[in-house]
C-alpha cells in the first residue's frame, strides 16, 4: 500500500513571526500513517527545521541548483539543502517552468542532483488551460515525464514523487474534479507501468491545485491520488492540519 503524502508549498510567502506561529500550531500533528512535509522559502528553512525537530513533519525546499557548487550567484545547491536538514526538494513546479524557463532537461538535471544527494524529489507536471481545452492534457504530461522515465534508473525512481498540478487549478480556486484528477493520475501511473509495474505500484502521485480542507478528502480517496501538494491553504496552520488529517 502506498502511503498518503501531504506537502505544503509556501511559495514566496513567509516572515519569521508568522513562521513561528505556524510552527507552534502544527508541531504536534499526529498522522503516523502519512508522510507530511512543508516547503518554506530558503531563508526560513533553518527556523522550520529547528521548530519541527520533535515533529512528524519533515522539511523540503522549493527549488535547487542543477550544479554542485561554485560561481553561480544566487543559486542554492542540494548539498546545502541537505546540510540544513531538508529531506525533500520540489523540482519543476509550473511557476518555475513558466517564469524561469525551466525545461524538461533542466528538471531532469535537478532531479538527478536531488537523488544523488540522497534526498527525495517531488517532480511537478501539469498542463495549462489551453492545452487541456485542446484535448492535450495527457500528451503534455506524458512529454514532461518522458525524459525522467527514460533516464532515471529504477533505484533512483524510488526517491521520486510525482505531483500532478494542472496549471489552471493553481491558485485559482478552481480545483480539478476528483474524476478529472483521477483520470490524469491513472494516465501517469500507466506511463510508469509501461516502464516497470512495480515502480507504478510504489510511486506516490500527489495532486496539486486549489486543495482545501473541504475538498481534500474526496480527492485523496481516488484510487490513484496519493495525497496533495498544497499551496495557499498550507499557509494557514488550521487548514493545513485539516488537510493533513483529511
Ligand atoms: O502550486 C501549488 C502547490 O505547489 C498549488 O497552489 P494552490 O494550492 O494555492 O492552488
Amino acid at each position: 500500500m502506498r502511503r498518503l503524502m501531504i506537502a505544503g508549498n509556501w511559495k514566496m510567502n513567509a516572515a519569521s513571526d508568522t513562521t513561528a506561529a505556524w510552527l507552534d500550531a502544527v508541531v504536534a500533528v499526529n498522522a503516523p500513517e502519512r508522510d507530511l512535509v512543508v516547503c518554506p522559502p530558503f531563508p526560513y528553512l533553518g527556523q522550520v527545521v529547528a521548530g519541527l525537530e520533535q515533529s512528524q513533519l519533515q522539511v523540503g525546499a522549493q527549488n535547487c541548483a542543477s550544479e554542485d557548487g561554485g560561481a553561480y550567484t544566487g543559486e542554492v545547491s542540494v548539498a546545502m539543502l541537505a546540510d540544513v536538514g531538508c529531506q525533500y526538494v520540489i523540482v519543476g513546479h509550473s511557476e518555475r517552468r513558466a517564469l524561469y524557463a525551466e525545461s524538461n532537461e533542466l528538471v531532469l538535471a535537478k532531479t538527478r542532483r536531488v537523488l544523488t544527494a540522497g534526498l527525495k524529489a517531488i517532480v511537478c507536471v501539469g498542463e495549462t488551460l489551453s492545452e487541456r481545452q485542446a484535448g492535450h492534457a495527457e500528451q503534455v504530461v506524458g512529454q514532461q515525464l518522458s525524459l525522467l522515465l527514460s533516464e532515471l534508473n529504477t533505484t533512483e525512481w524510488q526517491a521520486v514523487i510525482i505531483a500532478y498540478e494542472p496549471v489552471w487549478a493553481i491558485g485559482t480556486g478552481e480545483t480539478a474534479t476528483p474524476e478529472q484528477a483521477q483520470a490524469v493520475h491513472h494516465f501517469i501511473r500507466s506511463q510508469l507501468a509501461a516502464r516497470d509495474v512495480g515502480l507504478a505500484e510504489a510511486t506516490q502521485i500527489l495532486y496539486g491545485g486549489s486543495v482545501k480542507a473541504d475538498n481534500a478528502r474526496e480527492l485523496f480517496s481516488q484510487p490513484d491520488i496519493d495525497g496533495g501538494l498544497v499551496g495557499g491553504a498550507s499557509l494557514d496552520a488550521d487548514q493545513f492540519l485539516k488537510i493533513c488529517t483529511a
